[in-house]
């Protein structure tokens, strides 16, 4: 096989209390990518559609994560990159991830698939920290291996799968400003107080559980973030509203997605997380602001092979 097309999804990262762990997979949302071998050595963004993206393979956080990858695998041969953006880049939903993410997947099926995916997310990462001035797979993990993930470390690298329940699905409001992720994790304390981090990792582990067993009600009751949330609701304007109508509205829980500015609620069925999306769209409808909602089911497979 010379050429592969696939579909690499939008994640959303952190689920409220899992900032920097948790993460979970999108099904309605995400980028188509070509890669291709190539007898010239080295790696290549030939073609970028949707935004304004740069081509040079050490500015792209597709191309770094592949070279990453290639200079790792020593393949006698080189590879073509084409990125079909739909996952706006600093929308909060993992558009960096997406990239960095489906170029190694890709190039690992050209190449026979000799990495497992916490190897492709190692790769990942180093794009990931290209945007995001830090190494985090919260978003990778979920992009690579579908479901919701835990990243139970970064170095060494270790990746748990979470079972997700059947009937889970996410709406998604992306009031279209841009936060980049290196900024909106500079404005971030660098301590936190001890009885914060008793209700966060209460809730993780709560959250975990509630995960396993299906338990909505638990996955209800843990959806809360006592750190982050506090800080970065200030980037995005009326917050706290859609927070407030998705939750009357029937929503599990609501929070930020990655660093923003999407909110993304979780929600049991798919009735629900509709008529959660309707009441959401009302708070932004009486504003000024331009934005975009979807509904998806959690999507347990991740990156898909188109062709
Ligand atoms: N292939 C790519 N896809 C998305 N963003 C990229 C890509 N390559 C470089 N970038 C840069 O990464 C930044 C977006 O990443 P980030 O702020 O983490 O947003 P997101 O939350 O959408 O991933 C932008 O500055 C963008 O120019
Ligand atoms: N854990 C990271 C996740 C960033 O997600 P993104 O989708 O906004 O890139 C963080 O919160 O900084």
């Amino acid at each position: 096989m010379n050429e592969i097309k696939i579909f690499s999804p939008a994640t959303v990262a952190n689920v409220s209390c899992g900032f920097d762990v948790l993460g979970f997979c999108l099904d309605s949302i995400g980028d188509e990518m070509v890669i291709r071998k190539t007898d010239r050595k080295g790696i290549f963004i030939t073609k970028i559609e949707g935004y304004d993206l740069p081509f040079e393979a050490e500015k792209n956080v597709a191309g770094v994560s592949a070279l990453a990858m290639y200079a790792d695998a020593k393949p006698d041969f080189g590879f073509e990159i084409e990125i079909y953006k739909n996952i706006k880049p600093g929308s909060g939903v993992g558009s960096s991830s997406a990239s960095a993410a489906g170029s190694v997947f890709g190039m690992n099926v050209l190449l026979g698939n000799p990495y497992n995916n916490t190897e492709l997310s190692y790769f990942a990462m180093k794009g990931e920290a290209l945007a995001s001035q830090s190494e985090h797979a919260d978003n990778i993990a979920p992009a690579l291996f579908g479901g919701f993930t835990l990243v139970k470390s970064v170095s060494p690298l270790e990746i748990l799968e979470i079972p997700t329940p059947n009937n889970l699905y996410a709406t998604i409001i992306h009031p279209q400003i841009e936060i980049k992720t290196s900024e909106a994790r500079a404005i971030l304390p660098k301590e936190v107080a001890l009885k914060d981090a008793i209700s966060q990792w209460a809730n993780v582990g709560s959250l975990i559980h509630g995960l396993h067993t299906s338990n909505y009600g638990l996955i209800e009751r843990s959806l809360h973030d006592a750190i982050v949330e506090p800080h970065r609701s200030k980037l995005i304007p009326l917050y706290h509203d859609v927070k407030a109508s998705a939750k009357a509205a029937g929503a599990l829980g609501c929070g930020i997605s990655g660093s923003g500015p999407s909110i993304f609620s979780l929600c049991e069925g798919i009735d629900a997380a509709k008529k959660v999306e309707l009441a959401i769209r009302k708070v932004y409808a009486n504003s000024d602001i331009e934005f975009d909602t979807y509904v998806s089911k959690i999507n347990a497979e991740g990156m898909k092979i188109l062709k």
